[in-house]
């Protein structure tokens, strides 16, 4: 069973994860590693501490020479401003708690739950941790599982489609989206579009306001046939919105035409089935996103996720002080205000696990070659039924 965990603090020395069940003899290269870390930095609308942070990977074990061993893989990212912050977060010895203590809770952020419910008096032991800087160590074990997928063709990419009030209608072809967002400073591959969510962040931005928007996620390549119909566990559409709902901030996920389905009927929504000899069983759309019966069909899995704005806002909400009850205005160190498109890469990775997990409870085996024999099998028995998209040439 694939698994993983994170652990660290913001201003913490290290974020750190251990992610078990990658097979052996997978060849790692540590540079696409390190290019979805860097990924994720980016997107306009960031604040001062991705100037400071330049995220790299350091795997401490379950590999030798680039290649997995079967064993777990443990990886560390250095929080580089942790040089800042020695004196306040050190986890053993004398810390100065008094100068970097918070007290007044920002509304959206986890700092008033977490407070009552850990029981502190300083929001710093919550918000270190509800901080969104987890998700490198996310990205770093999605990259992982990246890898492993990319042996049998399996490729990922995303692109915003909406920040504020500016929104995207249009539909894409995959490698479009996958060379163009890359591209852009806001992942949009409408230049149109990319200069009006620039404009409408940092129009947020001046007036001490925050955003938020939509983001896409495309899966290419997945076979037919990873999931299952009714476990919350095993339904592959289930199992992807529970990991992206888990990515700070993001209050909704929808697949293919998403939400629109409400309005259309049966007929117009459902992806008619078609045969033919050269191209086997096939779709002519893909309105549900490639998961049908929480199992995936073989099309494009389309997947759009809802951000909600950044709670942290330079013209600070009313709150409350935890500790004396009084009223005061949230605190504010520095933030993001925007972080749609850094989600929309943290997507793409939390994705990479699961689809990596459904992908090795189906063809499961310890080790590399066993695992393609497994999946060459199946694509070979799915042919025989008239199924021809698999890939074979692994
Ligand atoms: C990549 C990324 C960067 C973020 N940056 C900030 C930030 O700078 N300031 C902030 O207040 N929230 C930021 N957030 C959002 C908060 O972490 C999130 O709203 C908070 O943890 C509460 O979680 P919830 O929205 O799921 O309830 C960011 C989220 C992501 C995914
Ligand atoms: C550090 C990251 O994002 C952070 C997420 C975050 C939050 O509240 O979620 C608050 C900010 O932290 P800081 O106050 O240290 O600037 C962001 O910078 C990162 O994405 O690597």
């Amino acid at each position: 069973m694939l698994r993983y965990l994170t652990s660290g603090e913001s201003h913490g020395k290290s974020l750190v994860a251990i992610l078990e069940g990658i097979p052996s003899n997978l060849n790692i290269d540590i540079e696409n590693i390190n290019k979805e870390l860097s990924r994720r930095q980016q997107g306009y609308g960031r604040g001062e501490r991705m100037k400071i942070e330049k995220d790299k990977i350091n795997i401490l074990s379950g590999i030798r020479g680039n290649i997995t061993i079967g064993s777990p893989i443990a990886i560390e990212i250095k929080n580089k401003d942790y040089e800042n912050w020695e004196k306040y977060m050190k986890t053993t010895g004398e810390i100065d708690i008094q100068s970097k203590k918070v007290t007044k809770a920002r509304p959206g952020h986890a700092d008033l739950v977490g407070a009552l419910k850990y029981d502190f008096e300083d929001i710093r032991n919550v918000l270190e941790r509800a901080s969104a800087r987890e998700t490198a160590a996310r990205v770093a074990v999605g990259a992982i599982c990246k890898e492993f997928l990319s042996k049998f063709n399996i490729d990922f990419t995303s692109h915003v489609v909406q920040i504020g009030k500016q929104k995207i209608q249009k539909s894409f072809f995959f490698d479009y989206i996958k060379e163009k967002s890359e591209l852009s400073q806001v992942r949009c591959v409408d230049e149109n579009f990319e200069k009006l969510f620039i404009e409408e962040i940092k129009k947020g931005k001046e007036e001490g306001d925050s955003l938020g928007g939509v983001f896409e996620i495309i899966i290419k390549n997945v076979p037919l046939g990873l999931g299952s119909y009714a476990h919350y566990d095993k339904k592959l559409d289930s199992t992807l919105s529970a990991h992206l709902m888990s990515i700070q901030g993001i209050k909704g996920v929808e697949f293919g035409i998403g939400f629109e389905i409400a309005s259309l009927r049966g007929s117009v929504v459902q992806d008619e089935i078609y045969y033919s000899d050269e191209e086997g069983i096939y779709r002519k759309t893909n309105n549900l996103g490639g998961i049908e019966g929480g199992v995936s069909t073989g099309e494009e899995i389309i997947i759009r996720c809802v951000m909600k704005p950044i709670p942290t806002l330079y013209k600070p909400l009313n709150s409350i002080d935890i500790n004396t009850l009084k009223n005061y205005k949230a605190s504010i160190e520095r933030s993001d205000n925007c972080a749609v498109p850094a989600a929309s890469v943290v997507a793409e990775n939390v994705c990479a696990f699961v689809i990596a997990k459904f992908f090795l409870d189906k063809f499961s085996g310890d080790n590399m070659n066993d695992i393609i024999t497994n999946y060459k099998n199946y694509i070979e028995r799915l042919e025989s039924r008239g199924w021809k998209k698999g890939i074979k040439s692994i």
